[in-house]
């Protein structure tokens, strides 16, 4: 089999809605919704291997950490670990009293019984019927008329009712899906719906939720929020109703379709951490959440340390997050790319406490989630000088001046086109260390001493010239001006920079000159040390050296293999 010419007579398009007086496209996210976590029920239900139940229990404390007052525990007619563990959390009193847990159930009587039984002696629970309404399930798994499909909903709510009415020590509250809502006809689905409330008995003091999920994914997210805010409009008594959605992620468009639901009229969503969940996954809790946040809104739920969520969420479902994943894989805060890097580095240099987040690249601040700056910025083939500089000056102090910049970017440049690989942090300051600041031959600095004479100073600096020692003796306007001249060759200044690097008595400078040497064209030198002048004379030393180098020929040689650390 491949893939067809014409999917056309396979494949049927999603029908239109002829639905006009929409207004969801103008409406605003200003309030986060009710969230309620599926991860130990759909979430479960779709991995390789389920919780146990020491699993189980993991994830519902990070859950009520994270700040869900809503988790659905299990499906606890579908096995005795489900059950177990839903009891344990009641008799051992393991949910906080702003938590409520919820249960599922198929609308059949020994499983609403048993799910009954899951949660007796809660304070308060959630008991959430489901069956399916769309015309295939009706056709093909049910084989129902819609009248009976109906039956089956409010055969299990009055049963659910009935049931709950008999254990007044919990407070009850009923959750109803109609399951496959999204590819059910409207009119159908709020008939099913408003059965249910009525058969429920909801009031606004007594709200029942009903959640019309897209169980499987099958049109773009504005037709979901169309068939949501109809139903919102029509239902027969909204103002006794909880309108949640439980979008999938068949067409990679969840997180979409529940937040234009929420535009539509939706108080609730159900989801999964980071998009677990059936085939492609539930929405994704997290992104929605932290889309909200990168708006100004505070979400309710707390990623603050959002790789330690992650790590749990990895223990419990055995899966991995994918290092692309919104806001918490491993490089969606890093920028290969040089373009980007550079944005990203004058968006740092330029940041203000206390202001607008505004980065070019990041839309939020790696910081809130608890991720260090560290990665933002990573070298390979495809960065340029922002990167490589931002890193030097991050890890190690060192301000490059522009023109260096440009100049070390091609060395780094010729390590990654070698290697193909990434470079680290710590390969950057090693290639620095063998371009600049290890270069020792012919001249090694040894010490030096300055005396002031007329109209200047006059310098003797001790070297180690070849392997012999040697004093150069030289007069000028200025220290280096002086040494300059005890070179005897024929060097011109033509920049010069320098900064500290820390701060009080461990403070160091930083020296950065660019030379020419006769015609040949410039070249920097870099010196470092406590004391200025020694940095300036390790500077010039270094540019003489890179040059006689350079001529020797032996620059190619070193980098033809070059070394990295990691
Ligand atoms: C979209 C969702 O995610 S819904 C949640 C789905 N999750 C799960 O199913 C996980 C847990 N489920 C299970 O472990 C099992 O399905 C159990 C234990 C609940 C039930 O197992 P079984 O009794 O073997 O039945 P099975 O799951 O195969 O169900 C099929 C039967 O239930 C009926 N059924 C399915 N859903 C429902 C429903 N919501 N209400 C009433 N009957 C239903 C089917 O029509 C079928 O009936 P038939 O046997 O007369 O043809
Ligand atoms: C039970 C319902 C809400 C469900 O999981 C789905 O439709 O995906």
């Amino acid at each position: 089999m491949s893939m067809l010419k014409n999917p056309a007579v396979k494949y049927r398009p999603f029908p239109a809605y002829d639905f006009s007086e929409r207004t969801w496209p103008n409406r605003r996210m200003t309030a986060p919704p009710i969230w309620m976590s599926t991860d130990l029920r759909d979430g479960n239900q779709a991995l390789i291997e389920p919780m146990n139940g020491e699993r189980k229990l993991r994830m519902f404390e990070k859950l009520v950490e994270i700040g869900f007052k809503e988790i659905e525990v299990g499906f606890p007619s579908a096995s005795q670990t489900d059950f177990d563990f839903i009891r344990s959390l009641v008799v051992e009193d393991r949910v906080p009293d702003d938590v409520t847990i919820e249960v599922l159930t198929q609308s059949r009587e020994d499983l609403i019984r048993r799910t009954i039984d899951s949660v007796q002696g809660a304070r308060r629970a959630i008991v959430h019927l489901y069956n399916a309404i769309a015309p295939d399930f009706r056709r093909i798994v049910f084989n129902m008329t819609r009248e009976e499909v109906k039956q089956v909903a409010l055969n299990g709510t009055r049963l659910i009712r009935e049931l709950t009415a008999a254990r007044p020590e919990t407070e009850w509250v009923f959750q109803y899906s109609p399951e496959v809502f999204s590819s059910a006809e409207l009119d159908f689905a709020k008939e099913v719906c408003d059965a249910v409330v009525e058969a429920w008995g909801a009031t606004p003091g007594r709200k029942i939720i009903l959640n019309l999920p897209a169980t499987v994914e099958c049109a773009m997210p504005n037709v979901y929020a169309d068939q949501i805010e109809w139903m919102h409009r029509n239902l027969a008594r909204r103002d006794s109703i909880v309108l949640s959605v439980h979008p999938h992620n068949d067409r990679g468009t969840a997180v979409a379709a529940a937040e234009m639901a929420v535009l539509a009229g939706a108080d609730r969503i159900e989801g999964c951490l980071f998009g677990n969940g059936e085939r492609t996954g539930n929405v994704d809790i997290v992104t929605l959440a932290l889309n909200l946040y990168s708006q100004g809104i505070a979400p309710g739920l707390d990623f603050s340390d959002i790789d330690d969520v992650r790590r749990c969420v990895e223990y419990c479902n055995q899966l991995p997050v994918h290092p692309r994943h919104p806001y918490v894989g491993d490089l969606v805060f890093t920028a290969f790319s040089g373009s980007h890097q550079d944005a990203i580095k004058k968006g740092f240099a330029q940041r203000k406490p206390d202001t607008f987040w505004d980065v070019p690249y990041l839309p939020i601040d790696p910081a809130d989630l608890g991720r260090s700056y560290d990665a933002v910025i990573r070298v390979n083939s495809q960065s340029g000088k922002g990167g490589v500089s931002y890193l030097l000056q991050q890890e190690h102090g060192l301000d490059l001046p522009r023109r260096l910049q440009i100049e070390f970017s091609r060395a780094i440049q010729r390590v990654t086109d070698e290697t193909g690989r990434e470079v680290s942090a710590g390969d950057v300051y090693a290639i620095f260390r063998r371009e600049y600041l290890d270069v020792d031959q012919p001249y090694r600095f040894v010490g030096h001493r300055i005396a002031s004479v007329d109209g200047g100073v006059r310098v003797e600096v001790d070297v180690r010239h070849g392997g012999k020692p040697r004093t150069l003796t030289g007069v000028g306007n200025g220290p280096i001006d002086a040494f300059v001249h005890a070179l005897g060759m024929p060097v011109r200044m033509m920049d010069y920079h320098e900064h500290s690097i820390g701060v009080g008595a461990d403070a160091t400078a930083a020296c950065y000159v660019e030379v020419r040497i006769g015609e040949s064209p410039t070249g920097f030198g870099v010196g470092v040390d406590s004391d200025i002048v020694t940095a300036s004379f390790k500077a010039v030393l270094s540019a003489v050296n890179r040059h006689a180098r350079e001529a020797a020929g032996e620059d190619e040689q070193t980098e033809a293999q070059p070394e990295l650390i990691d």
